[in-house]
């Protein structure tokens, strides 16, 4: 199947660049940036120098006569770029009967008031929510492998799902709140300079308290309350999230340890058992690393993934897999 990528040069777009070209059944068709890119014509290997030899496709600029090549030569259409333009690209893609993989927030929520609220834009293409996937593979695999548009999970959602989707399912939640802090390296915030980015900047802050655009998205697909606050951290990849659960009264270690058995066969989920997860333990690797230690009721549930392949171009990949009809870690894993 011949894969187009949207967004390469992006930081999400170069690692599923990389995935793509090693994909025993996938070939990387064309990568493209915006028409006015500075980076337009620039191999993809210019940028990410530790590719050269894999990415030297150029960078295409998405312009009119992009779209007809697109349509001719592409199966599935990623989309690694901005939320907003996500929104906007998605249904011209669509309509060519391509299957679309959208990194973006931009088809993850189904209301349309928390795109205004958490994303300051007023949705243009509400009727595609209701038929977008949520990409969360190891969770809605049916509904992936189905869809024409499947809006793949967020990076800090996908650590917080996995870790408290089994708690949830097994009815052990009490009812408050879930308390999630959670720190990002700095690529997380995509390849464009900023001030907030620099690397001279960035040491540890919490930052999006209490309007975080995944609060919307955890609760959504998770079904329960969660305070939500994210921290950027000064390393360039992964996501650690320490979380805070209160269990219902009585509830044993026994029933935690066999709620998180739902997990125990993903070839994607690491049960770490006693261990620690860490970034060093996922940075660079395509698993969700999950531990838990209970004390009475209250229960402290830790997750690791690396943001730029679990929480990203690895979860998309997965995804496609899914669409081909593929074990979940082919080209991911080994
Ligand atoms: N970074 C991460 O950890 C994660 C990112 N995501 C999501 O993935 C998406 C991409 O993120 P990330 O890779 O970090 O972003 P980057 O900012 O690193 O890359 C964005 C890419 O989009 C391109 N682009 C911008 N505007 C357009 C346009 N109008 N048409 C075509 N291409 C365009 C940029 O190139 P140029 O501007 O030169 O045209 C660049 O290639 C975002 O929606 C993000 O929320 C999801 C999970 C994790
Ligand atoms: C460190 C940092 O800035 N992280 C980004 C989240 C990463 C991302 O791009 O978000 P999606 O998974 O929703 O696409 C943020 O907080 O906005």
């Amino acid at each position: 199947m011949k894969v187009v990528i949207i967004g390469a040069s992006g930081y999400s777009g170069a690692e599923l660049a990389s995935l793509v070209v090693k994909h025993p059944q996938l070939t990387l068709a064309a990568c493209y940036v915006s028409e006015q890119s500075l980076d337009k014509g620039k191999l993809l290997s210019d940028l990410y120098p530790e590719h050269v030899g894999l990415l030297d496709s150029p960078l295409l600029p998405l312009g009119e006569s992009a779209y007809n090549d697109i349509e001719s030569s592409a199966d599935f259409v990623c989309l690694c770029t901005d939320h907003k333009v996500s929104v906007d690209l998605a249904p011209r893609f669509l309509k060519m009967g391509k299957k679309v993989f959208d990194l973006s927030g931009g088809y993850r929520l189904s209301s349309n008031e928390d795109y205004q609220t958490y994303y300051g834009f007023e949705h243009q293409h509400t009727e595609l929510l209701k038929q977008a996937a949520y990409g969360l593979a190891e969770w809605n695999s049916d509904a992936i492998a189905k869809a024409q548009l499947v809006a793949v999970a967020g990076c800090y959602p996908t650590a917080a799902l996995n870790a408290l989707k089994p708690l949830q399912l097994a009815g052990l939640l009490a009812e408050q709140p879930v308390i999630i802090n959670a720190v990002s390296g700095v690529t997380g915030a995509g390849r464009k300079a900023s001030v907030g980015t620099h690397f001279c900047e960035v040491s540890l802050a919490p930052y999006g308290l209490f309007n975080h655009r995944h609060s919307p998205e955890i609760e959504q697909h998770l079904g329960h309350k969660v305070l939500f606050t994210p921290h950027l951290g000064n390393f360039p990849r992964g996501i650690l999230e320490t979380i805070y659960v209160q269990l219902k009264v009585d509830v044993t270690p026994e029933q935690v340890a066999q709620a998180y058995q739902v997990l125990a066969d993903e070839p994607l989920i690491r049960l770490l058992g006693n261990k620690i997860p860490s970034i060093k333990g996922v940075a660079k690797q395509p698993f969700v690393d999950i531990a838990w230690q209970q004390q009475g009721s209250q229960l402290i549930v830790m997750a690791a993934i690396d943001n730029l392949l679990k929480g990203a171009a690895g979860q998309a990949l997965q995804c496609i897999n899914l669409a081909m009809g593929l074990p979940h870690s082919t080209g991911l894993k080994g």
